[in-house]
């Protein structure tokens, strides 16, 4: 697990959009995880000007959804899907063709679970998956004591995640969904490189845990130590609990640029 500590989020975005455009000059049609929530909204704006710089093309680029709220139409605002078409798709100009997604408004939710898991297989697997994290330790929507070895399924959220996101729906509570799909940890875990970003002092519990605590499914982030490719990129308010931040800083400070992350 490598982690590093940037002055801020926008230069994790920048981090990250390098590793994306990196990764497409490697692979033309990559398989891209991304995620919700404000965090990563700098990797998308970070990239998108790496896009419109020429510095990779986004043609053949695929997309895949990390989770979503069951029940809200499509065409919601704030279901994931229209959240990553607005964030993602719209400005960097790809195609809803090239976008792979869980139904949230399936009758059948399991099986729209299963299928969503097996498509993802079916394509090859997710090359690098963008990750944020709840305060809770979650990832996707994979609350505290999901299974580590889980796959793509409905979960109920806790309160404080419901709170958390209450700021989406007009900071109404009673309007965010119970119930979400979300990949499984399991199934993150599969992802070839898996990248997850932590801003503010708000995360700095949950990071400490993830990094340095034990592997528990109390905090499902800590799963990510298992993974042979993972890089944790947080601002200095979210690494502020890490005992070792001067080692990670240290390492990162030596680390020769053309390996990048
Ligand atoms: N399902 C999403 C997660 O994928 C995201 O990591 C988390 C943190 O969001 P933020 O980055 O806005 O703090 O919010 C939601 O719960």
């Amino acid at each position: 697990m490598e982690v590093v500590i940037v002055p801020d989020a926008a230069a994790g975005g920048e981090l990250v959009a390098e590793a994306i455009v990196r990764l497409l000059n490697r692979k033309p049609d990559a398989l891209l995880g991304v995620a919700t929530g404000s965090t990563p909204l700098p990797v998308y704006q970070a990239l998108t000007a790496r896009v419109r710089a020429g510095d990779a093309d986004v043609s053949r680029v695929r997309i895949a959804q990390l989770d979503e709220y069951v029940g809200l139409p499509a065409d919601h605002p704030e279901s994931y899907r229209s959240v990553l078409h607005r964030e993602v798709l719209t400005p960097l100009g790809i195609p809803l063709s090239a976008f792979l997604g869980p139904d949230g408004t399936a009758s059948d939710v399991p099986a729209a679970c299963a299928a969503y898991d097996r498509a993802l297989t079916e394509s090859g697997g997710v090359d690098l998956q963008i990750l944020g994290i709840g305060t809770d330790g979650h990832i996707g929507f994979n609350e505290p004591c999901s299974s580590l070895a889980s796959r793509t399924r409905i979960k109920t959220l806790t309160e404080q995640t419901r709170v958390d996101n209450a700021r989406f729906f007009d900071g109404d509570i009673t309007q965010v969904p119970h119930h979400v799909i979300t990949q499984g940890i399991g199934t993150i875990l599969e992802a070839r490189h898996l990248v997850l970003l932590a801003t503010g002092e708000g995360k700095a519990d949950a990071v400490a845990s993830t990094v340095e605590g034990p592997i528990s499914a109390f905090c499902p982030a800590s799963a990510l130590q298992l993974h042979p490719h993972t890089t944790i990129i947080t601002d200095e308010a979210a690494a502020s609990k890490l005992k070792l931040a001067d080692y990670f800083r240290h390492t990162y400070a030596n680390k020769p640029a053309w390996q990048g992350i």
